[in-house]
């Protein structure tokens, strides 16, 4: 298939200008005056003293910038072309006759951090267009500050990734310089060893690796070297730019793949193998002990120099995802066709209807590219571009919604740091939580007794992927009814998800955990969900194959099934399946309410007049958030059991009647009891929450200070 010819209209040029590196004419201090009015200026501070450093040769991405020489327009498909090889002809022959100032830029190395990819890589396509010579380097940095490094199957993923890279570059007659060590030390050892004079990348997003950033950019800019930043890891705006208000960002154009041959330095600077890296190995390094991956045999295997693949964590990951960014591009073409079909938004359903599309969960009708997108495989922005370019107008809005929450978790996770292991509403951090370290183990290992939850954990075990619908499910299983803290859940995601991503991860639990700047105004139930995303049972049978023979009236609830029906399939609860983890999940669900409204009664400086809550962020800013409806009223003796994406009184839930045996009963039984509690919660309020007008709501209210103060 040929991308670049058909899909991109866009010139370097244009692209270059959306980065900042022609001048915008915009005032040095933007950049700082915006952070420091967010409260973390101080934190950022290197950012300004690094553009006041530089050379006005050394422009910067996310700051303003000095003018450089312009960039002639590359023909679409062919970056680095005709154009840039005349250029760099003209700049040899202007060494020859000794026209230094021509012969600027030389070579250049390229940092490959979560841009493993040929296409819509500014970095990579600015340096082969700009220099000499490019040398890509990836570094493993031994001083990663990240408090949550990549480890479990997102290392795996990183290592197929540079890999499959390292040989699409090999295809253009360059390749990756491996090293390991301090990223700076070994940054300024491949500069200096090979004579480089820039050194570029693409800027990561995590407040930490940002700081990182800043400090390596100003290191080489002291030295009279250039550097120059990019923006390609997000679809939108970066943490920094981000605004509530302002006019809607402008779709930017992707940079077409690159194509030709790529410079190579004079001599290759010193590069360790891959493999050396040890990101390949699935034999559980760095596991805690406690975590069932935990193999001791595996790892006596691997430190005494074993072969991996004899006991191998991978496996099932390995047949399961094609790698590398082909592999990624088409993994999009299929879901745009599919998605065009309607699989992923069926035509006449209602965005919210949960019944189908990108709710089912033995379908393949999500996108399934969040892997591709967190290590840089695919670039969001040429995913938006193709996605406007196919899909119609409402099945994009809905699609690239989802996208651009990305870009809202980084800017989440920049303005909150701690939001990975400290509740964002400071009261939550005063939470009990009666769970067991047994009943936690129980939901790692997909033993509890719930088949849809525990095939959906089995899933993220063998293939480190589960789809969005499946993760609340999960998540809220262990937080809403084992009563276990949302870090927990945190912990083991970010663990084994191929697509592990601090911002997105931290963002999702807090908001699973009530303690988020968002909270989740539903709550799923492991039997009713089974039946709506996996009504005939193919996903739990796949994933649990011990119950692949049970009909699909019982498959969500293996303990009704008659004892006869459970012989012939061979299904012995308790003895083959597990029996579940807790029986009474109405029981469970109150007393896990029951802690949380104690904390909000603990805290009332948190508690609204309103019961929402109201928090104060470092910097001043009052944030109103939203709680859940049945937390809202604060009632102990009457705590209601909202359920709204399970809400026993939709249409939905009433056609799970005419599901036939014993397990509509059972599903009848539960709905009613929900049912009545509704009723006494509907009957002692003055009107249902939801169709409140929320938008004048915010508009009047005020916090615990007496202050009006605007939505969260
Ligand atoms: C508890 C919990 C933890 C999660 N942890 C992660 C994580 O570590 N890494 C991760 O990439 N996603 C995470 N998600 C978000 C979401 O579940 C996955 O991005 C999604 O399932 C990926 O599948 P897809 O590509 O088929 O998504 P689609 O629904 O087809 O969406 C397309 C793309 O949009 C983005 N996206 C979708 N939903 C979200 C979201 N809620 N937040 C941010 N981006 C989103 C993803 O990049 C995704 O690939 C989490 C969700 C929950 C509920």
């Amino acid at each position: 298939m040929d991308f670049g010819r058909k899909m991109y209209f866009s010139t370097l040029d244009d692209s270059m200008k959306e980065q900042g590196v022609v001048d915008t004419g915009e005032p040095l201090s933007r950049d700082l005056v915006s952070l420091s009015s967010m409260g973390v200026g101080s934190s950022y501070r290197a950012r300004l003293e690094v553009e006041v450093k530089a050379p006005a040769s050394a422009p910067l991405d996310s700051g303003p910038v000095a003018p450089v020489a312009p960039v002639a327009p590359v023909a679409p498909g062919a970056p680095g072309g005709a154009a840039a090889r005349n250029r760099r002809r003209a700049r040899r022959r202007a060494e020859v006759r000794g026209d230094v100032e021509d012969a600027e830029p030389g070579g250049c190395v390229v940092l490959i951090r979560e841009d493993c990819r040929l296409h819509d890589n500014p970095a990579l396509h600015t340096a082969a267009d700009m220099h000499d010579w490019i040398v890509p380097l990836y570094v493993h940095d031994d001083d990663d500050p990240s408090p949550w490094p990549v480890r479990g199957a997102g290392l795996w993923w990183r290592h197929e990734s540079l890999g499959f890279f390292d040989k699409s570059l090999q295809g253009l007659g360059s390749r990756i310089v491996y090293r390991k060590g301090k990223l700076l030390e070994q940054v300024m050892d491949v500069m200096l060893t090979t004579g480089a004079k820039a050194l570029h990348f693409n800027l990561q997003l995590e407040p930490w690796h940002h700081q990182r950033d800043l400090d390596l950019e100003a290191a080489v800019v002291s030295l009279g070297l250039e550097v120059r930043t990019f923006t390609a890891m997000v679809m939108k705006f970066e943490p920094w730019e981000a605004r509530r208000e302002g006019p809607p960002r402008p779709r930017r154009a992707p940079l077409p793949t690159l194509t030709g041959r790529l410079p190579r330095p004079p001599e290759w600077p010193w590069s360790m193998p891959l493999a050396a890296l040890g990101y390949g190995r699935t034999g559980g390094r760095r596991i805690p002990p406690g975590f069932r991956q935990f193999n001791e045999k595996r790892q006596a295997m691997l430190d005494t120099g074993g072969d991996p693949k004899e006991d191998d964590w991978a496996y099932e990951m390995r047949s399961f995802w094609p790698m590398g960014e082909h592999a990624a591009m088409r993994r999009l073409e299929e879901w745009l066709k599919d998605a065009a079909w309607g699989c992923y938004f069926p035509p006449g359903l209602h965005p919210r209807d949960e019944v189908g599309g990108r709710f089912r969960a033995d379908k393949a009708w999500t996108a399934m590219l969040s892997p591709y997108l967190r290590f840089g495989d695919l670039s969001p922005r040429y995913v938006e571009w193709r996605v406007c370019q196919v899909l119609s107008h409402e099945l994009r809005h809905l699609f690239l919604k989802r996208v651009v929450w990305r870009d809202k978790a980084y800017s989440q996770l920049y303005r909150c740091p701690d939001s990975h292991s400290v509740s964002i509403r400071p009261h939550y951090e005063q939470e009990t939580w009666a769970g067991t370290r047994r009943q936690l183990r129980r939901w790692q290992r997909g033993e509890t007794g719930f088949p849809l939850v525990d095939a959906a954990m089995r899933q993220l075990w063998k293939v480190g992927w589960m789809c969005n619908h499946l993760r609340h499910v999960t998540a809220q299983f262990l937080i809403e009814h084992l009563d276990l803290s949302w870090k927990d859940g945190f912990a083991w995601y970010d663990y084994t998800l191929v697509d592990t991503d601090v911002a997105i991860n931290a963002m999702m639990w807090q908001m699973g955990g009530h303690s988020g700047i968002g909270s989740w105004n539903f709550v799923m139930h492991p039997i009713y969900a089974g039946k709506k995303v996996d009504p005939e049972g193919n996903f739990v049978r796949r994933w649990l194959p011990e119950l692949r023979h049970l009909p699909p009236e019982y498959i969500h609830c293996p303990w009704e099934a008659p004892a006869g029906t459970r012989i012939s399939a061979q299904v012995l609860v308790n003895g083959k399946y597990w029996q579940r983890v807790i029986e009474d999940l109405v029981a469970a669900r109150l007393a896990h309410q029951r802690n949380v409204i104690l904390v909000r009664k603990r805290f009332p400086q948190y508690v609204d007049k309103d019961g929402n809550e109201v928090i104060r962020l470092a910097n001043g800013q009052v944030l109103h958030l939203d709680v859940r409806d049945d937390i809202r009223e604060n009632d102990e003796d009457n705590i209601t059991l909202m359920m709204t994406a399970d809400d026993p009184r939709s249409a939905i839930r009433r056609n799970l009647g005419t599901t036939k045996g014993v397990h509509s009963g059972l599903i009848y039984e539960e709905a009613k009891k929900f049912e009545a509690l509704y009723d006494a919660f509907d009957a002692r309020r003055p009107q249902p929450s939801r169709t409140r007008d929320r938008a004048k709501e915010r508009a009047t209210r005020r916090n615990q200070f007496g202050e009006l103060v605007a939505g969260g």
